[in-house]
């Protein structure tokens, strides 16, 4: 009588036991990760500060190889924690992690994703972006901004005197005029002009960095009740101001530009007339519409403004707490001027060794994207022994990187010496993404095109504040009592404001011309 019981008992437990199997077996397949929990996954286990949050996980469950996996809501997630790990992902499987998850916010703020940062990996992206690399940010257009850079690192020394003068001995905060530097010569190389665009520009990016950064309803919530989450809370509503906010500003900008841009000589041209140009031209076998062009100059905007003036707060931080590091510097940068004709050329900033260290060691430690932009790949792929399913996402800790024992020494100590020469003899490690040990650029199909863009911005600002001021902290703070955190956001700027007392110092020639 039992027998059919018994058949169907012993039935359901080979099931049982095949289906425990099988799922250890796959699981066998997959990197390590934490325990999770239904519908968050690991999302749960996720800080503020995700970069600091990974790492610790990466710590406590990680293996030797240096990836972690995780389930962060509906989206499967691979981290690389490790610089081994980095070298590996970066040389052998940087085509299939080479496309971007889609983002609901950044799919509306940029136009369906029709620019560089977001596009999916294809021809529209490959094409986007060789007008970025060939076009907007080649050697020789990076070059044509000189000029405007040296006006407004004599605007930025220019303004510090200013509020040196009005604090009178007391502190200033820096927040304001290094992001007013950044901004306005991001803003003169798009439009050629800084000023209310600058500062309209400014309001439009602060108002949208909370839409391309961080978790959204859809991360949780199937398509149709995210929708509704978005409709409820009013998200949607915010974000659709912002879109049009921007939209009619960028529609203004063009209108502009499009008049006068057939008469502007092409070494005089900025981002904009660059554009224009190639639309008139049909080059590139990229449609220019209107929306992709404001797709690429949003993009190119966001990309370069507080990513530098995080750089620079990061810098003169660093700096301050190691006094050392700080007389080094402007010993060089005084050497530099003074072998001249007492001013600073762009052209001496390669004879400047320690700052570029410095920026390195600054970089290491305070990258401004410290998950770089999450990839995602397009196809199944196998790494190291791990099967990673397609889309899957994929967020490189450059910020744990940079802090790897295995690959620095005294990883926490501020050193940019490290920077000068390697031990082993050759070339000392760079950061234009041959070097996987640091990658605050990224590296590979993905790595960001504005470098050399970016290099002389940061370099003149800094040689220009530390050879017109000493710096000091606000009596009665200590280097020690620096608070060194990070806020969370687009990017990773201080958690506090930096204030420092500017002393202005007098320099054996008149005011340099930067
Ligand atoms: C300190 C300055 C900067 C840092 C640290 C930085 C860092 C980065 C990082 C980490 C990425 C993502 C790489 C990846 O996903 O693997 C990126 C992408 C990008 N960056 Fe930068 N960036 C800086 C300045 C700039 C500037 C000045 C521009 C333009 C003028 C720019 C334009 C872009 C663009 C267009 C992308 C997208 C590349 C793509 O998806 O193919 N960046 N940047």
């Amino acid at each position: 009588m039992a027998t059919p019981y018994v058949l169907a008992a012993a039935g359901a437990l080979i099931v049982f036991l095949y289906v425990l199997v099988m799922n250890r077996r796959r699981r066998g397949k997959l990197p390590p990760s934490p325990p999770s929990v239904p519908l968050l996954g690991h999302l749960h286990l996720i800080g503020r500060l995700a970069h600091r949050s990974l790492h610790d996980l990466h710590l406590r469950y990680g293996g030797g190889n240096g990836l972690l996996l995780l389930q962060l809501g509906r989206r499967r997630t691979l981290v690389v924690c490790t610089a081994a790990a980095a070298t590996d992902m970066f040389k052998n499987h940087d085509l299939a992690f080479a496309s971007r998850p889609r983002s609901v916010g950044a799919d509306k703020l940029m136009y369906g994703c029709d620019n560089v940062s977001f596009a999916p990996y294809g021809e529209s992206w490959r094409r986007a972006k060789k007008i970025a690399v060939v076009h907007l940010l080649s050697p020789r257009r990076v070059e044509s901004f000189a000029p405007v850079r040296a006006a407004e690192v004599a605007a930025l020394v220019a303004r510090t005197r200013l509020a040196a003068a009005e604090a009178a001995g007391e502190g200033v905060e820096l927040r304001g005029l290094l992001y007013g530097y950044a901004n306005a010569v991001v803003t003169r190389a798009t439009a050629g002009v800084a000023g209310a665009t600058a500062e309209r520009l400014k309001q439009l990016m602060a108002k949208s960095a909370g839409f391309v950064a961080g978790f959204e309803p859809e991360d949780v919530l199937p398509d149709a009740p995210a929708r509704f989450v978005r409709w409820v809370t009013g998200i949607d509503k915010k974000l659709g101001g912002i879109v049009r906010a921007w939209d009619m500003f960028l529609s203004e900008l063009i209108a502009a530009h499009e008049e006068k841009t057939a008469n502007v000589a092409e070494e005089d041209e900025g981002f904009l007339d660059v554009l224009l140009r190639l639309r008139r031209d049909g080059a590139e076998g990229l449609e220019l519409t209107d929306n992709r062009i404001k797709a690429i100059v949003k993009d190119v905007i966001m990309a370069a403004t507080e990513t530098s003036s995080d750089t620079l707060e990061w810098t003169m931080a660093e700096l301050v707490a190691n006094p050392r590091v700080m007389g080094k510097l402007q010993d060089e940068i005084a050497r530099v001027a003074a072998a001249g004709d007492g001013q600073l050329a762009e052209s001496d900033l390669n004879k400047m060794g320690y700052l570029r260290a410095v920026l390195k060691e600054v970089l290491r430690l305070h990258p401004p994207a410290p998950l770089l932009v999450p990839h995602e790949s397009t196809a199944p792929t196998v790494v190291q022994g791990y099967e990673i399913p397609a889309k899957t996402v994929l967020f490189v800790n450059v910020w744990a990187i940079g802090r790897d024992p295995a690959a620095w020494d005294a990883p926490e100590e501020f050193r940019p010496e490290r920077f000068m020469f390697r031990d082993s003899g050759g070339a000392p490690v760079d950061f234009r993404g041959t070097d996987y040990q640091l990658v605050p650029f990224g590296a590979g199909r993905r790595i960001c095109p504005g470098i050399s863009f970016a290099l002389p911005v940061l370099e003149l600002a800094l040689a220009g504040l530390l050879r017109h001021f000493d710096w000091e902290l606000p009596a009665g703070v200590r280097p020690g009592d620096l608070d060194m955190g990070e806020a969370p956001g687009l990017t990773t700027p201080r958690r506090v404001p930096l204030v420092l007392v500017p002393k202005c110092k007098m320099l054996p020639q008149p005011a340099l011309q930067q």
